[in-house]
């Protein structure tokens, strides 16, 4: 079922007949009336399978404010179905529902009872906010979830208005006018207590900060929970007062967008004592507030967590002392805590990446590419100082990302004793190879391997006396905090954010506090204190010394980006001459994908100190063709890590459309044994043409890989490719600008274009990371009924703002979406449909989507998908061509392991053969059949007050 409010036509589709004949019979029960059966069963076998063999349409008529609905139900061999709703879990959580009105609750219980059909139920107190509507009598209401044969989730509640004040009614008038649809008549003052969340940061800020306020606030009032902003971190907590606030859907408005944190953060001393946190229970009391979201380091969570467990005990004293009575204290027996992780240094365990990491990363990245073209100039060194206390993350991350000639990191402090003499010589063979400029990263918690603290002064002293380099020392400060929060912050803000309520709404008095982290690309929740605890240890290992248990306890990609940083920065001339195994062909497919340059430089780099011959074929197979190949040197890549397009050139052209064998004969003259593909779907189906030309071809019988590097992020074989991370910073720094203008102008929809081809990819990530109103993918499509539905909401958000308030709002249209409704279609009809309420604009974002410097998520991820690369083929040096009649490839391997595309799932990166991955693909378009990101599109609707659920119809 999908989850369009005032739906009116449903269709249902089953392949069993035995779901089918129940299906009808369940709806039946609750008042439908069969109105027509179209197709017989028994005509089946003459049907294509991809018509309905068979289906009855059952109508229920609507008593205002509810409306007629009508049911097909279709049995069909290719049906839709649903896996069943799981037992355990609260069926309030999930993301769709058939919503329906019913005056008599207690007939739905017995008839659920009747049929024995499994069944949740909840009862609250009468509610309302500024989402649900209020009710007019002291009502309890009840909601009873359960499901169709077909398991589509179904609520039956007894609250007059079901659903949010979105969904009244629209009567849409000529001209509209903002007073005709405002909400003035609907309360927005609760009658009745219900659940109160404080969402406070604490803290070191961290960009990512305001999209987790913002999500919450949102979430949590599309769940009937009230809101309450707490103002610098646990200082408000312990004052009260004005410092604690209730927030409403408008008060996040932009938030997402803005660096820092808007409620503000704060080190406060009072609450580290048991006094503070006794009047932050007073004022949490006096609030009416028994669930406390907190976004902050370890600290701020530690201090969530003691606050919980001596929540009992602080209640008591409170009730002794008279400042608040038993009865006011009665609702709050249990304080619910949950943690999100908000920190710019990644110091958390038990999570992947924190709140504010990657955004500092871009400020770090930032200024270190723009201190590398002065250093550049004057053949200058640069001492470079990030944050980070106890952790490497950033200073480690910057080094990968930047190519900087060597860091310090707290984790891994130099291995000997004589450190500085090792530095010096590693980075006079740089000079010595011919670089101008010399970088290195130092982690403000740097340390020796006896913990004497390595500071960025010292360093310098090393660089200007032993090495006679004109050095300066930048301490990059609090830069690194600020600015804007990079799209990949904003949307993990949003989703652990959405999560955070969720886990409050899950929580008991039993479940320890959960933090809300990522691990795999998976948003999880796991016990706070276990995670603070490792955490901890991280230190408590630095400080035994033992640095390899420091370097365990951080997540598993820490260790390998360090060695991926040493193989492709540090040249090691033992074995620069030995090997010579591998001659590694490397081609960029494709459109220019931010991470190319990197890629190929860490190929270079690694294969180099490998022994191996890295040989680059400028602009892909047409360039082979044409002879334009050049073994690359360690210096000429040097730069690339920062570098966006394409170095080699790309090229669109693919192996079938050029003649195969002379691809073959050129990969035999050039003495070509091992093949890096680097781009998007071109790549890909070049490997999947030279795979399957290999028993025609010994040419391609060697080992071939595939990485992919498209911003679209439609390669078949991994959940990210490189460049999409760099064109979504793109598009969202372009969508930014363009809310700022449509806000400045008031009152204006853009819609905005954006590539992808037939992936939604960006569209949809994009959308989340700027707040769309919606979003429009390929993978849905564009109708009639549906731009209606988005010019209904429009009205209705436009009719809600406050007069003269800025309210610039985005759709975001991918370049395939619809073939009929063009960008230039859908901004008419919302032009003319606004009548005056709203105006639209369109904007094509186009080329600009390629971004200019790839971002540091794709520079980290090219580093480590290109060493992987190279260690995949040289798997298959020990394979070298023994068959007399074979004279080339010097390595000769037709496995199907062998003709492989790497890929990222979850945090893993993985060797698909490329033969087991056409099953996946959708070679029309262009794409993986799959697609991890495609139910976020549902929480870009949520978060722009679509509402959750269908209002459907006045039961029984
Ligand atoms: N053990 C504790 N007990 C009570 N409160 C604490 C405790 N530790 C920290 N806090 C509270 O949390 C606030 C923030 O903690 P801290 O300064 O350690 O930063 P953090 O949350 O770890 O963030 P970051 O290290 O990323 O800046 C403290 O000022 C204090 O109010
Ligand atoms: O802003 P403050 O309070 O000086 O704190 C700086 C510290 O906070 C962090 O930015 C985040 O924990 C550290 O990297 C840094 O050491
Ligand atoms: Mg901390």
């Amino acid at each position: 079922m999908s989850v369009i409010e005032g739906l009116s036509h449903i269709v249902l589709t089953t392949s069993s007949v035995e779901k089918y004949e129940s299906t009808v019979q369940f709806y039946s029960l609750f008042g439908y009336q069969p109105i027509s059966q179209v197709g017989s069963r028994v005509l089946s076998n003459e049907v294509s399978q991809f018509l309905p063999r068979e289906e009855k349409v059952l109508h229920l008529f609507g008593k205002p404010p509810t409306q007629d609905i009508t049911i097909r139900i279709v049995l069909t061999t290719n049906a839709n179905e649903k896996e069943p709703l799981p037992e355990e879990k609260d069926w309030r959580l999930e993301q769709s529902s058939l919503v329906s009105a019913t005056k008599n609750i207690v007939d739905v219980e017995s008839i659920l009872e009747s049929i024995n059909l499994k069944y949740q139920k909840y009862t609250y107190p009468n509610e309302s906010d500024s989402l649900v509507a209020p009710l007019s009598a002291d009502l309890v209401h009840t909601e009873i979830y359960t499901h169709d044969p077909l398991n589509n989730l179904i609520t039956f509640t007894n609250k007059p208005i079901p659903i949010s004040k979105s969904i009244y009614p629209i009567k849409p008038i000529s001209p509209i006018k903002q007073q005709d649809i405002s909400s003035s008549n609907i309360s927005t003052e609760p009658k009745t207590k219900k659940k109160r969340i404080g969402m406070l940061t604490s803290g070191g800020d961290s960009p990512g900060m305001n999209a987790a306020v913002r999500a919450v606030v949102r979430v949590a009032i599309s769940r009937g929970c009230d809101v309450y902003a707490i103002y610098e971190g646990y200082e408000g907590l312990v004052n009260g007062g004005d410092m604690i606030k209730k927030f409403g859907w408008a008060d996040v408005r932009g938030y997402l967008a803005i660096g820092g944190t808007l409620i503000g953060s704060a080190r406060c001393k009072a609450f580290r004592e048991r006094e503070g946190r006794l009047n932050s229970a007073y004022n949490m009391v006096k609030n009416g507030i028994d669930a406390l979201i907190v976004c902050g380091g370890d600290g701020s969570l530690t201090g969530a967590d003691v606050l919980r467990s001596e929540w009992p005990g602080l209640l008591d004293e409170l009730i002794k002392e008279g400042r608040i009575t038993a009865e006011e204290a009665a609702p709050h027996k249990h304080l619910t805590v949950v943690g999100l992780v908000g920190s710019i240094d990644n110091d958390m365990s038990s999570t992947d990446i924190t709140i504010g990491a990657v955004s500092s990363l871009h400020r770090i990245c930032e200024a270190v590419d723009s201190i590398s073209a002065t250093a550049l100039s004057h053949s200058r060194a640069f001492v470079i100082e990030v944050m980070g206390r106890n952790c490497g993350w950033l200073a480690l991350m910057a080094a990968v990302s930047t190519g900087a000639d060597f860091v310090f990191i707290p984790e891994r402090p130099p291995a000997s004793d004589d450190w500085e003499s090792e530095m010096c010589e590693i980075l006079n063979k740089h000079r010595k190879l011919g670089k101008r400029k010399t970088i290195v990263i130092v982690a403000e918690g740097a340390i020796d391997k006896n913990l004497k603290p390595i500071k960025a002064d010292y360093i310098k002293e090393l660089l200007s006396n032993r090495m006679k380099l004109d050095t300066r020392v930048t301490t990059l400060g609090h830069t690194q905090r600020g600015g804007k929060p990079c799209s990949f912050d904003r949307n993990l803000a949003t989703l652990q954010g959405v999560e955070a309520v969720h886990a409050v709404l899950r929580a008991t008095s039993d479940t320890p506090s959960p933090m809300i982290g990522v691990r795999q690309n998976k948003i999880t929740c796991e016990p706070l204190m276990k995670a603070v605890g490792l955490t901890r240890q991280v230190a408590e290992a630095i400080s035994r010394k033992d640095f390899r248990r420091a370097m365990e306890l951080r997540d598993p990609e820490f260790s390998e980006d360090y060695a991926a940083y040493i193989e492709t920065t540090i040249v090691n001339d033992e074995t620069l001459s030995k090997n010579k195994c591998l001659r590694i062909g490397i081609l960029h497919i494709g459109a220019p994908a931010g991470g190319m340059n990197p890629a190929t430089r860490a190929v270079v780099r690694y294969s180099l100190n490998h022994g191996h011959t890295p040989v680059a074929v400028y602009n892909g197979f047409d360039g082979l063709l044409q002879d334009n190949l050049r073994e690359l040197s360690w210096l000429d890549v040097d730069g690339w890590a920062a570098k966006g397009g394409s170095e080699l050139g790309t090229h669109k052209i693919i192996v079938s459309d050029l003649d195969i064998g002379m691809i073959a004969y050129q990969l035999q003259k050039h003495r070509i044994n091992s093949l890096l593909l680097i781009g998007g779907f071109e790549a890909y189906s070049s490997l999947v043409e030279l795979n399957n030309y290999r028993n025609q071809y010994p040419a391609f019988c060697i080992p071939m890989v595939c990485l992919p590097a498209t911003i679209s992020n439609n390669v078949p074989g991994t959940d990210f490719s490189l460049g999409s991370d760099t064109s979504l910073n793109a598009i969202v720094e372009s969508c930014d600008a363009i809310k700022q203008s449509a806000s400045a102008s008031r009152r204006r929809v853009f819609v905005v274009e954006v590539q992808g081809g037939q992936s939604g990819y960006l569209a949809v990530l994009a959308g989340l990371a700027v707040g769309a109103t919606n979003v429009y993918t390929p993978e849905e499509g564009v109708s009639l009924k549906k731009l209606q539905l988005d010019i209904n909401h429009l009205i209705r958000r436009y009719g809600e703002d406050k007069q003269g308030t800025s309210s610039g709002r985005l759709v975001l249209r991918n370049e395939c979406a619809s073939e009929t409704y063009t960008t230039d279609v859908i901004a008419n009809i919302f032009k003319s449909e606004g009548r005056g309420l709203f105006d639209s604009r369109t904007s094509v974002l186009g080329h600009i989507q390629q971004g200019g410097a790839p971002s540091p998520t794709d520079r980290i991820r090219a580093t480590r998908l290109a060493v992987r690369c190279v260690k995949f083929l040289e798997q298959y040096t020990s394979h070298p061509s023994s068959s007399e009649k074979v004279v080339f490839p010097s390595i000769y391997t037709n496995t199907k392991d062998s003709a492989a595309v790497i890929g990222i799932d979850g945090a893993q990166v993985i060797f698909t053969p490329v033969a087991d991955l056409l099953s996946e693909t959708d070679m029309k378009y262009r794409k993986g059949k799959k697609a991890w990101w495609i139910n976020i599109k549902e929480l870009v609707e949520i978060l722009s007050k679509w509402g959750k659920f269908i209002l459907s119809f006045l039961l029984i």
